[in-house]
Order: C-alpha cells, then sequence, then structure tokens
C-alpha cells in the first residue's frame, strides 16, 4: 500500500502571499475555485492502493482546516488527517518526527509533496519510473526544466543523462549548476528515514558537544532539511533519481503566481473536470476561455468574463462588468460596469460602479518553453514591483476610480485612485 504527505508549512511561511494569508492558510487559498491543496488531494486519491494522506505542518489546528479535510474526506473517500509539529521543523525533521504515523500499516512506499506547487501530479508514472530505475528502494525525484537564469531559485539536479540518477544536487546555487529543477514531489521508500535518521543522530552529537545550547536543543537536531541535509548527500550513491516531467508545474509563492497557477488548473480541466468550466449560455454572462464560477454565484448575463477567471461563492457581478484573468472571493460584488483585470479581489470586498480595477501580470516569458514565474520580492529598488492588484478582505473601492498595481490591505474603505501603491 502507499501513503501521501503533504508539507503545509505554518503561518510564518508564505509572507509573500499577504495580505491573503491573514484569512485564510496559504494551503487552502483557492486555486481554480479550489483550496490549493485539494489538486494534490485529488491526484493522490486517484493513484492505487492509496491508504492515507497526511497533512504535515505547524499551523494550529484550526476550524478552516479541520472542515477543510472533514469535507475532502468525505469526496474523495480517502482518510486524510493532520500532524501538527511543535515547531517549524523543516522538509526533512517533520516527516521524521511523525515517522511511526506514517509508517504505520507498512507502506511499501510514499509521496511526499510541498503543498506550495501547482502540477499535474503524474504520480502513477513516478511508481512507473521508481520500478525501472535503481534498485527496488530508491528514491524519486520530480524534477523539470527551467531556464538557466532562474534554476538558481530552486533546488538544481545533474543527472546522469543515461540512467537518471542524481549525479549532484545543490539547493538555490548562486552560480549555475543544471537546468534541471527539483519540482518539490518525491517518491520515497521507508529506508529514507535511516538517512534523515543519520543526520539527526549527527544534529544532536553535534549539540551536545556545543556548550552553548540551551532548551532549544532539541528542536535545533530535530529541524532537518530534505534538500541540502539529505539529497545532497544522497546523489551520486546510486540511490537517488530524477523522473523529468514533461507536464506542467509551477510554484505557487506569491498572489501573483496563484492566478497563473489557476490557469494552468483551468486548462487542465478541458481533460479532468469539464464541468468545473462554465460555457456561455442564454440568459448568461459571456465566457471567454477558460472560467470557474462556482453555483452561488450571481451574474448578471451582460457580464463578460474570461479568460483565466475564478468566481468564488456568494459572489455578485453586475451589468456590463468585465473580469479578465482574476480571482475572485467568495462574498465580494463587482457593481455595474466595474472592470478587474489582472487582481485577486478579497472575501466580501465591494468594487463600485465603472471603477477599474488592474495590476500587471508577472507571467513566465511566452517565448521561452522553460520560463517559470518569477515570484519576486514586492520591491526592488527601493519601489513596489508593478504586480497584480490585490484588494484584502472586505475592501470598498469606489465607484469611477482607478485602482492599479497596487496592494489594498484588509478593511479599507478607500475614497480616491491609487497607483504603485500599498495602501496600510
Ligand atoms: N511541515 C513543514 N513544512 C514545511 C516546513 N518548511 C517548509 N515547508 C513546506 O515545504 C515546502 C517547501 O518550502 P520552502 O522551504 O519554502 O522551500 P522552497 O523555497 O519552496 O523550495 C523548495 O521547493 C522548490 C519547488 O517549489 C524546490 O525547487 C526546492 O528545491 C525546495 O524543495 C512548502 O510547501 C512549505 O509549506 C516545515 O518546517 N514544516
Amino acid at each position: 500500500m502507499l501513503k501521501a504527505v503533504i508539507l503545509i508549512g505554518g503561518p510564518q511561511k508564505g509572507t509573500r502571499f499577504r495580505p491573503l494569508s491573514f484569512e485564510v492558510p496559504k494551503p487552502l487559498f483557492p486555486v481554480a475555485g479550489v483550496p490549493m491543496l485539494q489538486h494534490h488531494i485529488e491526484a493522490c486519491a486517484k493513484v492505487p492502493n492509496m491508504k492515507e494522506i497526511l497533512l504535515v505542518g505547524f499551523y494550529q489546528p484550526n476550524e478552516e482546516l479541520t472542515r477543510f479535510i472533514c469535507s475532502a474526506q468525505q469526496e474523495f473517500k480517502i482518510l486524510i488527517r493532520y500532524l501538527q509539529e511543535y515547531a517549524a521543523l523543516g522538509t526533512g525533521g517533520g516527516i521524521y518526527h511523525f515517522r511511526d504515523q506514517i509508517l504505520s500499516g507498512g507502506p511499501e512506499a510514499f509521496f511526499i509533496m510541498n503543498a506550495d506547487v501547482c502540477s499535474e501530479f503524474p504520480l502513477p508514472e513516478m511508481l512507473n519510473f521508481q520500478k525501472e530505475h535503481g534498485e527496488p528502494s530508491s528514491f524519486v525525484i520530480m524534477g523539470t526544466t527551467a531556464n538557466r537564469k532562474q534554476s538558481m531559485n530552486y533546488g538544481c539536479i545533474v543527472e546522469n543523462q543515461q540512467t537518471n540518477e542524481v549525479l549532484h544536487y545543490v539547493e538555490k546555487p548562486s552560480t549555475f549548476v543544471s537546468d534541471i529543477i527539483n519540482c518539490g514531489i518525491y517518491l520515497f521508500t521507508p529506508e529514507i528515514f535511516q538517512h534523515i535518521g543519520a543526520v539527526f543522530q549527527k544534529n544532536q552529537q553535534d549539540m551536545l558537544l556545543d556548550e552553548q545550547t540551551n532548551g532549544n536543543g532539541w528542536h535545533r537536531a530535530e529541524a532537518i532539511r530534505l534538500e541540502q541535509d539529505i539529497f545532497t548527500a544522497l546523489a551520486g550513491q546510486g540511490k537517488l533519481y530524477v523522473y523529468k516531467t514533461p507536464a506542467f508545474w509551477s510554484q505557487i509563492k506569491s498572489a501573483g503566481s496563484a492566478i497563473y497557477a489557476s490557469r494552468l488548473y483551468l486548462n487542465q480541466y478541458h481533460k479532468t473536470h469539464p464541468e468545473r468550466l462554465a460555457t456561455t449560455e442564454d440568459g448568461g454572462p459571456r465566457i471567454s476561455g477558460n472560467v470557474y464560477i462556482h453555483p452561488t454565484a450571481n451574474i448578471d448575463p451582460t457580464a463578460v468574463l474570461g479568460p483565466n477567471v475564478s468566481i468564488g461563492t456568494g459572489v455578485t457581478i453586475g451589468a456590463g462588468v468585465r473580469v479578465r484573468e482574476s480571482i475572485i472571493l467568495h462574498g465580494a460584488t463587482l457593481q455595474d460596469h466595474s472592470c478587474v483585470l489582472n487582481c485577486i479581489v478579497g472575501w466580501d470586498s465591494t468594487i463600485g460602479k465603472w471603477a477599474r480595477v488592474e495590476g500587471t501580470p508577472s507571467d513566465p516569458n511566452p517565448n521561452d518553453p522553460y520560463a517559470k514565474i518569477d515570484s519576486e520580492t514586492l520591491f526592488r529598488d527601493g519601489k513596489l514591483t508593478p504586480s497584480i492588484t490585490i484588494l484584502g478582505c472586505n475592501v470598498t473601492i469606489p465607484s469611477e476610480v482607478i485602482i492599479l498595481n497596487s496592494i489594498v490591505l484588509p478593511h479599507k474603505d478607500l475614497n480616491r485612485s491609487f497607483k504603485n501603491q500599498i495602501i496600510l
């Protein structure tokens, strides 16, 4: 039997996702109409012999997470549990801490997935690849090709081109190492815990030798990174292989990358969930390209939506509204003739009549097949980088104003136009 573990991080992570991560843990942010994590869960639930999905993170148990787990368990008919780390233990420390839970029932292998990636999740292909490569207990990293410059923002893998064995692994190198990058999706056998255990023992010994150690010592020994502490050491040992996926993949770090990820998933819905894609119907709004509309949304038939639009529960969209490349979160109202382009409109926000709310997309270069989305920091050279416009929850935009490339914090009631600003 098989299991899957999804690393969901915790509240200190996801800072590039503010102000949206104030309201909802980042892994539950809706991408193409469903929580980011649901895409991982759907893919796992389809794998034959998958017994359980474990979410490992350091969020305090909260209502949203509990509700999500309950409904996903019912919908996908699979056991899902949340395991809470007592502190951020890193990508290897968390799974090591909960190794007994992961190994209970005797899975022969298990997947580990970063929550903040979007992918076609070619999990059956990874299982086949593992059977065909190396010894039966070899470990598999999913990889993809990036361009030279962007590769350095990821874990970089040098492979043996004949065998696909990982010969070198360097996490976010400062100079070019390889254009094959780590996608944050792995297939391990239980033997991985021997390797993580060895690092833990070493950390513990170092800790005992270190006289400076205070009460924090145990945590320091348990904090282990899969990438730097495990993969770098396993490379070249005949144990670690890279499965290069031809399918789509992207990281979801910033809010801008959530819009891009939505586009990738909406496109995939043609194959996986055509029922989630809206179509132009008599008496309904005009749909252009891929659009998801929650059945509870109320949309005027003269509105024009798409491409790449996701409309959440209970959203109201008035006459003549235009929405493109945006995510509209639940309870928001777009009043008549407003125009929303490259935006995330927060929960329960209102955009007044004839207002224009617009951002600048940060899409990957369309002429470079290996380009990935740049999840840049908010500021460059002391200035706000032009990016998508984000309205936090419960923001009110008055009629007939323009809000351009701005980030508006929750509960703001604006009274004029703004451009390139963070409105606190
Ligand atoms: N449970 C838990 N999860 C964690 C922790 N730290 C990070 N995570 C989760 O692990 C994932 C990776 O997070 P980061 O540590 O922020 O790494 P990164 O910059 O995203 O880079 C990783 O992913 C890239 C692909 O997206 C890889 O290319 C790179 O090598 C690395 O694995 C995220 O889903 C995050 O929520 C932790 O202490 N505990």
